[in-house]
Parts: structure tokens; sequence; C-alpha cells
């Protein structure tokens, strides 16, 4: 018997935004376990959001070590290794003792929006989005690096000297995890920095110089599959190979296999973000969507182009915390399906701004066309339906962009439970929706990484035999119905538009 003969299960560490999580697979692609672990949230100003690093590494080794107990797995049967995270999101730490300089400063935080807002005023955004396929907007890493260094005492003349390191998440807990604090990142992640030039492949020096960012601070760039290094951290004598790393979108992207150009997944989880798959072409979008690395079937980069939505299922969330309409978030598909429509009932959940394809981070949340009939019902509707029309955008932008007619969506996390939902993102979009089996997609395709790199999966054939649908919703409303609720959408979003 080989040793990989042995080897049963391939575990992911997926740290998502608000836990962190470990998923054990199996070679059919079956969840062994799942634990996840919430962590704190910091705001510390309007706008601004906040994690302690050390906590994130902290709570995802304990649903690491959690999972192993929980499954009852030798950890002689593991194969490997994947991470997947949260993107964009910035640690900066000591080379020597580990100790962040820094709370991590998260993707969703505004703070350095005046500095974005200067380099667009100085001309730099097209060059910007020519080198890196993204738009200039705090979200990403680079202008968050570069408050750090001007802003925490002391922090610029240790980057200089070459004692500080960067990352993103994976290359936060790949540092932790590895023997020899391995500082490595994958294009998927790299290429959310604006510090990464996505047709040559390599850290951009006229964006380092433009951020001001010593080089010193960045990770290596290895495939999202490859054996990055090994972690002793369980058992000293049983080294685990750390062997897949990609950011969660474009992790999901792979473990729904949408490998090939013209496969699209809309993952709705606090936010949505749909991915289409460009393959070798690197499209450059004209009209709000990004560009940004992926994977090919092999575990190699491909493009993809990219909308984000900033809330998605954080909407439904809303109605449950701040107005008390519902209890649970599975209440919704029912309270929704009980009226026969929205009664003229539109939100625009724009309550932290506006993401793709609009980007304007002061618009604000709106609701129109009340009448003395709407309830409570038509509200949650309007609700879930606004979370399909903002997918819908960017799903027509994608199509025409890419020039590509698509006919089905693949779709993954929380909120594609929903079945109203789907459905009515089918209507509205007139396109095939489809919901795997298995819907953790993100943690999925993170151990398709790994598998891949040591063998325990041999080819991405294998990977798509463990892939199965369980529902297909297909469009059941006529195209003059369709075009009156998006003329209301679309009013609705000129209104919103009008108010910032
Ligand atoms: N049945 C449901 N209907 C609508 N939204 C849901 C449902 N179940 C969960 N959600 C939403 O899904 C989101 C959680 O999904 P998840 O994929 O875990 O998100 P994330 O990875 O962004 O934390 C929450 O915002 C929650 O409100
Ligand atoms: O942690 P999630 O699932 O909300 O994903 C966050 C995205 O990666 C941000 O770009």
């Amino acid at each position: 018997m080989t040793t990989s003969a042995i080897k049963k299960y391939v575990v992911a560490l997926d740290q998502g935004t608000t836990s962190s999580r470990t998923l054990i697979f199996d070679q059919s692609a079956h969840l062994i376990a799942s634990i996840q672990q919430e962590f704190k949230q910091y705001y510390p100003a309007a706008g601004w959001v906040e994690h302690d690093a050390e906590e994130i590494w902290q709570s995802q080794l304990s649903t690491l070590k959690q999972a192993l107990k929980h499954a009852e797995i030798d950890l002689s049967h593991i194969a490997a290794i994947g991470i997947t995270n949260q993107r964009e999101t910035t640690v900066i730490w000591d080379k020597n003792t580990g100790k962040p300089v820094y709370n991590a400063i998260v993707w969703q935080c505004r703070r350095s929006n005046e500095l974005c807002q200067a380099l667009k005023h100085a001309g730099h955004e097209n060059e910007i989005k020519t080198r890196t396929g993204l738009v200039l907007d705090p979200y990403f890493s680079a202008s968050k690096i570069k408050w750090i260094l001007d802003n925490v005492d002391g922090i610029r003349a240790r980057a200089e000297r070459g004692e500080l390191l960067f990352g993103t998440i994976d290359t936060w807990l790949l540092w932790q995890l590895t023997e020899g604090k391995v500082h490595v990142t994958d294009p998927t992640n790299a290429s959310r920095t604006m510090l990464y030039n996505i047709h040559q492949q390599c850290w951009d020096k006229t964006l380092l110089a433009l951020f001001d960012i010593p080089a010193s601070l960045l990770p290596t760039v290895q495939p999202s599959s490859a054996i990055y290094g090994v972690t002793c951290l369980l058992n000293p004598e049983q080294p685990i190979p750390i062997a897949g790393m990609a950011g969660d979108q474009q992790a999901a992207l792979f473990g729904q296999q949408c490998t090939d150009a013209g496969s699209v997944k809309n993952t709705y989880g606090t936010g949505c973000f749909m991915l289409m798959n460009t393959g070798k072409q690197a499209i450059n979008s004209t009209k709000g969507l990004i560009t940004t690395l992926a994977i090919g079937p092999d575990g190699g980069v491909c493009y993809a182009l990219e909308g984000s939505v900033f809330m998605g299922g954080a909407v439904v969330q809303w109605l449950r915390d701040e107005l008390g309409l519902i209890q649970h978030a599975n209440e919704t598909a029912q309270a929704a399906k009980s009226v026969s429509d929205n009664n003229g009932v539109y939100l625009v959940p724009a309550f932290t701004g506006l993401g793709a394809p609009y980007w304007q981070p002061d618009a604000r949340g709106t609701l129109v066309g009340l009448s003395r009939g709407a309830n409570r019902n038509h509200i949650i509707r309007a609700a879930l339906e606004a979370i399909a029309y903002q997918s819908h955008e960017i799903l027509t932008l994608m199509s025409q962009e890419s020039g590509i007619n698509l006919l089905e969506l693949k779709v993954d996390g929380g909120a594609a439970s929903n079945d109203f939902l789907l459905q009515f993102q089918s209507d509205i979009s007139d396109i095939t929706v489809l919901r795997p089996n298995q819907t953790e997609s993100t943690a999925l395709g993170a151990a398709f990484l790994a598998g891949l790199a040591v063998g325990f999966w041999p080819n991405s054939t294998a990977l798509k035999h463990t892939l199965t649908i369980a529902q297909q919703f297909r469009p059941n409303i006529s195209g003059s119905q369709r075009q009156t609720l998006l003329r209301g959408w679309r009013r609705a979003i000129e209104q919103t538009l009008a108010a910032i």
C-alpha cells in the first residue's frame, strides 16, 4: 500500500469575515466535520472595521483541533490542508516576534477613502486599473498597507529596515502554521492587493512606488495548488502538508468547478460575490466590474470577471436584528411567498454604500413604493428580491462584457438555501439556477486545491465526479413581467443615487 492510499481526508481552513471554520472532506467530497468559531469585530470609528489577527489565528487553530477531535480522525489519515480566506484584509507583523504591529484592517474598512480619492484626483485611476484590473477603492489592500505605514508610530522605519512582513489572511495563517515560517501568498489573493500586475503576474514596481510600500514586506507568490510547507503544530512527529490557498470567492469558483471560460457562480453570503471564469483572456471591464485572477482546471492561473454586492444575506440580518420582522432567516422564504408580488415595494440596501457596478461609498439604503397596503411580507419580499436584483445587474454586465449568453448560474453560500430567492433570481435573470448538493463550495475549493497538489485527487475529472446538482430553478415569468419588475428596480436605484 502506498502512503497516499491510506490518506482519507483533506482539511479546509475557511477563514471568513465573521468566523473561522474548519471543514474536513473525504475523497467523495462528503463533509465529515465542520466547526465554526466567531470572533470579535472592532469598529473604532465610523466606517472603520478591524480584526485582531492573533484572535483570527487562535480561533482558526482552535476550530482545526476541535474538528479533528470531533471527527475522531487520526492525523496519519490527513492528506493535506488547504486555506481559503476573506480577501484584501491586511496584516503587518514583526518577522522576528510574529506580533502584528496593528490590528488587521478589514476589507470593509473605509478609512483609506481619502487616500484613494487623492490618487483619483491625481489621475492614477486608469493606470491602476490597467495593471491590476481593480477599481480604485479602499476595499483593496494597498491603501490599507499605506495607511498603517503612515499612521502607526515608527512602522515605516521598521518596514524600511526589513523587519516587518505584510500578508493577507492566507499568508498570515500559513506563516503561523508552517515550520520555518513560510511567507507566501497565491495569485488569487495577490490580485486583490492592488500591488500585483495581473498581466505580467508579478508585484508591480510602479504601484509599489505609487503607494510608497517597501517590496521587502511582500510575500512570494506561488500557485494556488502547491506544497508550501508542512505544519507540525498538531503533532511534531506527523507533519501535514499545507498544499492549497485561494481567496474565498475564487476558491468557491473552483469548488463549483467553474474552471472553463464562461462558467459563473454567485455566492450568497453576507455580501454576494459573482465571478465568471474568462479563461486566458483578461477582460477589461468598462462597466464597473473588476478583473481578477482565478484558477483553471489544473490549479493554474486564469482570469475572471467579478462583481461584488456589499449587502446580500446581511439584508436578512437587518430584517431580523434592526426591524424585528423575523426571528430566523429561514422564515423569509415563506413570508415572501405568502404575498403574490412586491406590491410595488423596492428596497435598495445600500447600507454601506453600493459596490459593483456603481462604486458609490456614500449611497445609503432606500425603501420606495410604500402604499397603505404595504405590509411586513412585502418588505421581506422586497429585501430578498433586492439580493437577486443586485446580482442580476452584475450578471447582465458580465454577459455584455464577455459577449457570452449565460444560460446557467451555479450558486452557493448561506442565503442560497432560500428557495424563494433562487426562483426569483431565475425569473428575473431568465437563467437556470443550479444549487449543488454540497453548498460549502468555498471550503471544498480549498480542499480540492490541496488534494490536487498531493495527489489525493489525480486531476480535475476526479474533482468534477464528486459534484452533483441537488436542485434546479428555471425561469417561470413572462418577458413583460420581467421588464416591469426591472423598471421598478431601476427607478429605485435612480432614487438612491439621486439622494447621495
Ligand atoms: N434561509 C435564508 N434566507 C436568506 N438568507 C439567509 C438564509 N440563511 C442564511 N442567510 C444569510 O446568509 C448569510 C450567511 O451566509 P454565509 O455563507 O455563512 O456568509 P459569510 O460566509 O459571508 O459569513 C447571512 O447574512 C444570513 O442572513
Ligand atoms: O468572508 P466573506 O465570505 O464575507 O468574504 C469576503 C470577501 O472575500 C471579501 O472580498
